[in-house]
């Protein structure tokens, strides 16, 4: 669940829900390991979003990942958990200022994993001791300015790296294919901690998606390419192949 903006706003929560009412709400659930998981709209009401999300999923999706900059608080996570079930992965993008203050609600409400943003906190290392003592599994994301090199010192202590692949905030941006070396030297941190997924988020479709695979992405956001699709099913399924297609590769080419 992406909460938060591209400001990394941390409250508003009254604002945005006004915002909510005016703009719609839009939910894409991602991926995790290669498997591509459905958005889907989202109402006003949380039931609406446990309703319209379950249509869409099925075995193996795993992430719920929601967009646009509008914050999505634990309590729509704890009613979609209740709603889902315990079976969904939950990933927490947290696109906010304050990632410290949400680990307890997030991991209370149902939350797997908790993304946080690099760029948002001054102590990366206690804040992955946080979560971790919350039961949840770590995500590290960097926006498009942020080098992996930054990022390198941590992969040790985390379970996923994320590589922006559009500025934060909005669905809907280009792809920026530049960031692929991003996400190849991510991809080699694998050979080091086999355990860690490389999520891309931004763009993510059927024309963009083999590039992301190929460089070794195995977590994909894709929120426009499914939502604008006749058939978000058959979208999903691609993406997931063409990610499972690319690991087998490298596992032969090993
Ligand atoms: O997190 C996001 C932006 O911050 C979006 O999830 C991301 O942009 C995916 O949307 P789209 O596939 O439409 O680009």
């Amino acid at each position: 669940l992406t909460t938060g903006s591209p400001q990394f706003q941390s409250e508003a929560l009254p604002t945005e829900k006004e915002k909510e009412k005016e703009e719609g709400l839009e939910s894409r659930p991602a991926t995790a390991q290669s498997t591509p998981t459905p958005p889907t709209q989202l109402s006003d009401t949380e039931d609406y979003a446990g309703l319209e999300t379950t249509s869409l999923l099925q075995h193996g999706d795993t992430v719920l990942h929601f967009v646009p900059n509008i914050t999505f608080g634990h309590p729509v996570v704890e009613s979609l958990r209740k709603q889902l079930g315990q079976e969904p992965f939950f990933d927490m993008h947290m696109m906010v200022a304050k990632p410290e203050q949400w680990v307890k609600p997030m991991a209370v409400a149902g939350a797997n994993q908790y993304t946080f943003h690099l760029e948002a906190t001054d102590n990366p290392g206690a804040l992955i001791k946080d979560i971790r003592e919350n039961g949840m599994k770590v995500g590290l994301a960097i926006k498009p300015g942020t080098t992996v090199e930054q990022l390198a010192p941590w992969a040790n202590q985390i379970d996923m790296a994320l590589v922006m692949t559009v500025e934060p905030g909005f669905g809907g941006q280009k792809f920026m294919e530049d960031m692929m070396p991003k996400v190849n030297l991510n991809a080699k941190l694998y050979y080091t901690f086999p355990s860690l997924d490389i999520e891309v988020d931004g763009g993510v479709g059927p024309d963009t998606i083999h590039k992301c695979a190929e460089a070794g992405a195995n977590m994909i956001v894709s929120g426009s390419a499914i939502m604008k699709s006749a058939d978000p099913r058959s979208v999903i399924n691609l993406l997931r192949n063409v990610c499972s297609e690319a690991a087998q590769k490298r596992c032969l080419d090993r």
